[in-house]
């Protein structure tokens, strides 16, 4: 996407992009802040760390989507940056993954442009050309998932609470394929079927025994670790390594690329039916009782 289709995307959804800031820190390095997402140049040279502050669960909505997608782009187009840790600002969750808000009681004009801004997110995402170490501080469903999924390096924290995978099965939803595909790329395929089927969120130990993620380690050293595997990441030349990630993943992208707007239009017709209305209407209500 753009930069100014993003930028005409958050004014659509009324967000401004005077309230965007950048200030200087303690160490003098600049500072972008969103509304929703927050960009530090890190200690380590040419490292940015974005830091998701969507409260309460960082769901992925328009607004979050839009900035994301921004920030990154941003990060792309200044020299200065070759690596980006991706990590939370909300305690204990990563992300909820997609916002069931956005999915839920809409027209379908809204849903078109959610799944785009999800689609766009996903392919800036996957074949950035910055490496992308996913620093997993909290529990990480389906959206959340394939954020850290579509990195080239995942680090969760050992913590049993938190939780990793591809759940839309339990929400009465179906995977799209470009979910799966960027799934199995990651645990095969007949993890995959297990997995994607039985909607299973996996906890640390697992979610390391399956491929899902690379290392887990204590939850305090989260960001250090990934700070640390990108100086390794770091140590090949960009161009050869990018090249590389072109080549393992452009078929992956190349076929939501060549399917973007039929894709749009299955989730839609898929999202706007009354039975899949009603079951998110359901999983939400669920989510509000279960504090009560
Ligand atoms: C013919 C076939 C064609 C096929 C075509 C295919 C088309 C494609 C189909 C559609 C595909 C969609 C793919 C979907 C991907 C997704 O990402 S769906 C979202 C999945 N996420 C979840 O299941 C997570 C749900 N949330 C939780 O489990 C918990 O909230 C938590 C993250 C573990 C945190 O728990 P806790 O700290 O206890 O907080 P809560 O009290 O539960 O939540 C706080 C408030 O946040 C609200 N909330 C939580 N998650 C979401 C969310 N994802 N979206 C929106 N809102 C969310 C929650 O309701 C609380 O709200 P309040 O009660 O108002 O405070």
């Amino acid at each position: 996407m753009a930069l100014a289709a993003g930028r005409a995307m958050l004014m659509r959804s009324g967000v401004r992009l005077g309230t965007q800031a950048a200030a200087r820190g303690g160490n003098g390095a600049r500072r972008f802040m969103n509304h929703r997402v927050v960009v530090e140049p890190n200690t380590v040279p040419g490292v940015a760390v974005i830091k998701f502050k969507n409260p309460p669960v960082n769901s992925l909505t328009l607004e979050f989507l839009t900035e994301f997608v921004i920030c990154l782009e941003k990060l792309e187009n200044d020299k200065t940056f070759r690596g980006v840790v991706l990590t939370s600002d909300c305690p204990g969750i990563f992300s909820a993954g997609l916002d069931l808000r956005e999915m839920c009681g809409k027209n379908p004009a809204h849903y078109a442009e959610y799944w785009r801004a999800v689609q766009e997110m996903w392919l800036k995402v996957y074949l950035s050309n910055l490496v992308l170490v996913a620093a997993i501080n909290g529990t990480s469903p389906a959206g959340g998932c394939l954020i850290a999924l579509s990195c080239d390096y995942r680090v969760l924290a050992d913590n049993p609470r938190y939780r990793m995978g591809l759940n839309e099965t339990l929400l009465g939803l179906v995977v799209p394929f470009w979910f799966k595909d960027t799934l199995v790329n990651t645990i095969g395929h007949r993890a995959s079927e297990r997995a994607l089927q039985l909607g299973l969120l996996f906890p640390p130990a697992e979610a390391l025994q399956l491929g899902m993620v690379d290392q887990v380690v204590p939850e305090d050293q989260v960001q250090s670790t990934a700070l640390s595997v990108m100086t390794q990441w770091l140590a090949i030349p960009d161009h050869v390594r990018q090249l590389t990630k072109n080549m393992i993943r452009k078929a992956t992208a190349d076929h939501l690329i060549k399917h973007q707007e039929a894709d749009i239009q299955n989730f839609i017709n898929f999202i706007s039916r009354d039975s899949i209305q009603k079951s998110l209407q359901v999983y939400l209500e669920n989510l509000k009782q279960k504090k009560h």
